[in-house]
Formats: C-alpha cells, sequence, structure tokens
C-alpha cells in the first residue's frame, strides 16, 4: 500500500518513446493540497509527467499511486497487476487537467461545456451541475458569459472556462499544462489570478508546468527542476530562485534571465 495522505506518488518511473527515454526512474511524492510547479528546459519531461496522471501515457517501469492506489496497475495477490480500463476510468476522476490550447467543447455553449462533463460522467442531476456551473462561472468571472459559444470569447475567457469545468469535476489533484502560454501577454495575468485563487483556497493539490517563473515562485510550496527526465533539483521557490545549488539549475535560470524573463 501507498501513504493516503499523498495524493501523487511517482516510484521509479521510467517513460520510453522507443529508444528514447523521456523519464528515467522518476520518484515524487505530493502531499495532499501541496502546490508544486515543475520547471525545465524544453523535452525535460515535464508535460510527460502529466499526461501519465491523466493515463493519457502508459509508463515502462515504476509505478503512479493517486491518492494511496496504484493508477496504472491493480493489487494482486502479493503484488501488482497491470490496469484495467475500469480501474483507470474510475482513477481519473481524482484529476483534473487543463492544457495549453483549453480544449472546449466548440458546439456547446459555455454554461453547457461546464455542466455536462459532471452530469454524464459523475451523474449529477442536472439541477445541481446547472447550479454548479453557475457558481464556477462566476468563480472565474464568466457569470455573464454562460450562453455564449467558444468561439465568441478571448483566449483568456476560454482559458477560464477550462478551468472552471475541470474544476466541476471536483478533482481532488489539477494539473495545469503551461495555461497561458497560448495567451496573448495582456490575457495572462486575467488567467493567473484564477489559478491564484484556487492556490489560495488551499485544498485542491496542484501540479503546473509553467514557464511564468515569477508566477510559480509565487504560488508554489515547492519547485521541481527537471532536466533530461530527471529531477535534478527540488525546493521551496525561493531556494531555487534566488540559491540553487545545483550548476544545470543555473544554468537554465541564467537563460530564463537573459531570455528578458523576471524570476523575481
Ligand atoms: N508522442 C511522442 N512520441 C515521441 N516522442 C515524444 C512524444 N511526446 C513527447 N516526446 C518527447 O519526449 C520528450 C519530453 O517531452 P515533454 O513534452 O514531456 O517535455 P516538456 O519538458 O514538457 O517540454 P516543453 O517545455 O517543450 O513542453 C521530448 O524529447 C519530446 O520530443
Amino acid at each position: 500500500m501507498s501513504d493516503r495522505q499523498l495524493a501523487v506518488e511517482f516510484r521509479g518511473v521510467s517513460k520510453l518513446y522507443g529508444a528514447l527515454a523521456v523519464l528515467k526512474e522518476l520518484s515524487l511524492s505530493v502531499p495532499q493540497g501541496e502546490k508544486i510547479a515543475l520547471i525545465g528546459p524544453s523535452g525535460s519531461g515535464k508535460t510527460t509527467v502529466l499526461r501519465i496522471l491523466m493515463t493519457l501515457e502508459t509508463i515502462q517501469a515504476g509505478t503512479v499511486w493517486v491518492k494511496g492506489e496504484p493508477l496504472w496497475h491493480m493489487p494482486k495477490g502479493d503484488g501488482l497487476a497491470p490496469a484495467t480500463e475500469t480501474h483507470l476510468h474510475a482513477m481519473r476522476r481524482h484529476i483534473g487537467m487543463v492544457f495549453q490550447h483549453f480544449n472546449l467543447f466548440p458546439h456547446m455553449t459555455v454554461q453547457e461545456n461546464v455542466a455536462r462533463p459532471p452530469q454524464i460522467v459523475l451523474g449529477v442531476t442536472s439541477g445541481e451541475a446547472e447550479q454548479r456551473a453557475q457558481d464556477l462561472l462566476r468563480l472565474v468571472g464568466l457569470a455573464q458569459k454562460g450562453a455564449s459559444y467558444p468561439a465568441q470569447l478571448s483566449g483568456g475567457q476560454k482559458q477560464r472556462v477550462a478551468i472552471a469545468r475541470a474544476l466541476a469535476m471536483q478533482p481532488a489533484i489539477m494539473l495545469f499544462d503551461e495555461p497561458t502560454s497560448a495567451l496573448d501577454p495582456e490575457l495572462v495575468e486575467e488567467v493567473l489570478a484564477v489559478l491564484r485563487d484556487i492556490a489560495l483556497e488551499g485544498k485542491t493539490t496542484m501540479l503546473l508546468v509553467t514557464h511564468e517563473m515569477s508566477f510559480a515562485r509565487e504560488i508554489s510550496d515547492r519547485i521541481l527542476f527537471l532536466d533530461g527526465g530527471a529531477i535534478v533539483e527540488e525546493g521551496p521557490p525561493d531556494q531555487i530562485f534566488s540559491d540553487p545549488k545545483e550548476e544545470r539549475t543555473r544554468l537554465f535560470l541564467k537563460k530564463i534571465i537573459a531570455a528578458g524573463h523576471r524570476i523575481d
């Protein structure tokens, strides 16, 4: 068994694409409620960590545990067997994900985008789902946009709907994969403000892949620096950004600053 207090645990996880090792025996423990930012160069494996949790990718070695239960495996006798589709389906309910490119249902209104998934997947009554959707749209500042279609919204508004839709499933764990990187600069802050509110509320475990270093520093309890499919360094934000111990972390941050980005 795994520790029930942990929202997420990776133990010796390896992910291969053919001969390419994208994650190399990665181990990671995330207590419930912790906010983690994954930073690192392009191709270091950050998105892969999230996609494995979403069961969008399989793994070749190791185990992943979500809320004390094996994700990609099921208990069998004294050991573990590969997970069935039913097991994966049940485990997915713990996790919500917000992608870089919104992925809204284009033929549904904003209200329907948020209300339908809990009805269809969780069997929530229509009255409760509609109410929950209204509350969440208010939370993300879009109470007036329920009847609009995604094509009628700005990028920042679309992303706020995507966040409301993920929250409507009431997941214990929220994954954010570069949620602001497809947005025009002037729309970034409105999405960060919503993420900040979720982080401050405290209950939800958050794993955030981002290139917004100042924001990662502001809201995270812990920063993980990935390079080459491994966690090179991890620690509290102030330590990682002001006093990194590893040469590779220092080099990465230097490049970020040289590219004109802030890390303070
Ligand atoms: N479907 C795939 N087939 C083959 N290789 C893949 C596939 N998906 C990802 N990769 C490779 O896996 C490695 C890790 O990718 P991943 O998207 O996790 O990196 P990342 O750290 O999130 O990068 P970025 O910051 O650019 O999004 C990269 O080398 C990528 O090219």
